[in-house]
C-alpha cells in the first residue's frame, strides 16, 4: 500500500541513483497530455477557485484552517490567513486555473484543494522553469478517498500543458525521494506563552521569570542604518540577493518583479530590512521573515500562535547573527510569540541559531523535484544538521 501512488510517478524511487542530472519521464509535447481532467470520485467536481472573489477567498481559507498541517501532537494546525494566501498564490506569471477547488456536487462545499505557482530555480547552475506545488489539502472526513492522487495528477496535467515538466514541492513527511531534507529551529519570543501551551517546558532549577529574562531581546534594532526595505531599493536587493544565491548548488531566481512580489513588506504577511550605508547608498545587507499564525488545538485560555518565518538573509558587511538578532528583534516589537528558522543556507551548521538561543524543533522538512533526476544536497558543513 505504502507508496503506491508515488511508485508510479516520474520521481526517484527507492534504489534507484542520480548519476547524471536530468528529467526522469521521457520527453513529451504538449499534444500528447491528456486534453480532458481526471475523473474524480462519483459525487465530486472540479471546481476553478478565483481567490480574488472574497466569498472564495473565504471557503479557500476555512478549508485550510480546518484540514491543513497539524504537527504530530496536534499541537497547532497552520492557519495561513486570506491576505497571505492572496500573496503566496498571485506572483507574477501565475494562473488562476492553477488553484484547483474540488467540491461535492450536491452541496457545491469545498472539500479539496491543491495549488501550483509558476518559479524558476538554478539546479547545479542549470535554470529550470517549473511551478511550486502548495496547499494541498482534503477534508479530514474524506481522507480515505484517494483524492490526493487525483488532485495530483490533476494539477501536473495542467501544468504539462503550458509545456512545463518539472516541480518543486516540500513535506514534512518521507516520500519518494528527497533532494534535500533539513530541521527547523525555534527562537522563543513569548516564553511564557510557548510554556503555557505545552511547546516549551520550564528548563529544571529555572523559574519562568529567569526564563523570560534569558529570551528577553533589546527594545531596538543594534544594526545602525537598517531599516525596512522601500520600493526604491529594489534594484539593489535584487541584486544583493541574487549575487548571495549563486553560492548555493539548489535555489530560486527573482527577477525584480519577483523580488518586488516576494519582499516588499506587507503587514501581517512579509517583513524585510535592509542595511544602508549612509554614505555611499549602497544596499550592503538584507533580512527578511513571513507570518504565519497557528490555530493552538484545544487550549483553554489560547487559539492563535503568531509565528515568523524565517525567509531570505544576506550578511555582508555585518555577521549573519547580529542581522538575524536584529530580525528577531523586529518579529517581537511585532508582538510575535516565536521565530522559526531552517538549518539550511547561511544555518546550516546551526551554530549562529545555538549563539541566539535557537532550540532544535523535532520537525524535517523535505525538499521534492518531481520529473528530475539530481543528486541529494547534504548539507555540506555539517551533516547532523539534517538528520
Ligand atoms: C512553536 C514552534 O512550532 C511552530 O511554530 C509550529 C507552528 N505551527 C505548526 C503547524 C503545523 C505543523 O506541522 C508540521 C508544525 C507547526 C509548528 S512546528 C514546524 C513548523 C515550524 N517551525
Amino acid at each position: 500500500k505504502k507508496h503506491d501512488f508515488w511508485d508510479t510517478q516520474p520521481v526517484l524511487h527507492r534504489g534507484e541513483t542520480a548519476e547524471e542530472v536530468g528529467p526522469i519521464d521521457a520527453i513529451k509535447t504538449v499534444d500528447e497530455v491528456r486534453k480532458e481532467p481526471y475523473n474524480l470520485p462519483a459525487g465530486f467536481e472540479w471546481a476553478e477557485t478565483d481567490i480574488s472573489l472574497p466569498e472564495t477567498m473565504d471557503e479557500v481559507y476555512e478549508l485550510l484552517n480546518g484540514h491543513y498541517v497539524e504537527d504530530d501532537d496536534h499541537m497547532f494546525r497552520f492557519d495561513y490567513s486570506r491576505e497571505f494566501l492572496r500573496w503566496a498564490l498571485t506572483p507574477p506569471g501565475y494562473l488562476k486555473t492553477w488553484h484547483i477547488g474540488v467540491r461535492v456536487t450536491k452541496t457545491k462545499k469545498l472539500i479539496g484543494y491543491i495549488t501550483a505557482i509558476p518559479a524558476r530555480i538554478s539546479v547545479y547552475k542549470k535554470e529550470m522553469n517549473l511551478v511550486e506545488i502548495n496547499f494541498l489539502c482534503v477534508h479530514k472526513k474524506l481522507r480515505d478517498k484517494r483524492l490526493a492522487p487525483v488532485l495530483i495528477k490533476e494539477i501536473t496535467r495542467r501544468v504539462n500543458l503550458t509545456n512545463i515538466w518539472q516541480a518543486a514541492y516540500t513535506a514534512g513527511r518521507t516520500i519518494p525521494t528527497p533532494i534535500a531534507r533539513c530541521r527547523y529551529w525555534h527562537r522563543s519570543l513569548n516564553p511564557k506563552k510557548l510554556i503555557d501551551v505545552g511547546f516549551s517546558h520550564l528548563p529544571n532549577k529555572m523559574t519562568i521569570t529567569t526564563v523570560i529574562k534569558l529570551y528577553r531581546l533589546p527594545e531596538k534594532p543594534h544594526i545602525p542604518n537598517i531599516r525596512p526595505l522601500e520600493k526604491r531599493d529594489i534594484p539593489q536587493a535584487t541584486k544583493l540577493l541574487s549575487d548571495y544565491l549563486q553560492r548555493f548548488d539548489i535555489h530560486a531566481t527573482f527577477n525584480e518583479e519577483e523580488f518586488a512580489h516576494w519582499f516588499t513588506p506587507q503587514e501581517n504577511i512579509v517583513n524585510t530590512y535592509v542595511v544602508e550605508n549612509p554614505q555611499t547608498k549602497e544596499i550592503t545587507d538584507l533580512t527578511s521573515f513571513y507570518t504565519l499564525p497557528s490555530s493552538v488545538l484545544g487550549h483553554p485560555r489560547y487559539s492563535t500562535l503568531k509565528a515568523a518565518y524565517s525567509y531570505y538573509s544576506v550578511a555582508n558587511t555585518v555577521s549573519i547573527t547580529e542581522l538575524m538578532k536584529d530580525a528577531l528583534i523586529f518579529a517581537r516589537l511585532n508582538d510575535f510569540d516565536v521565530y522559526n528558522c531552517l538549518d539550511i543556507m547561511e544555518n546550516g551548521s546551526g551554530t549562529n541559531l545555538k549563539d541566539l538561543k535557537f532550540g532544535r524543533g523535532d520537525g524535517n522538512l523535505q525538499y521534492y523535484l518531481y520529473n528530475w533526476r539530481c543528486p541529494e544536497i547534504v548539507n555540506s558543513k555539517s551533516r547532523h544538521a539534517c538528520e
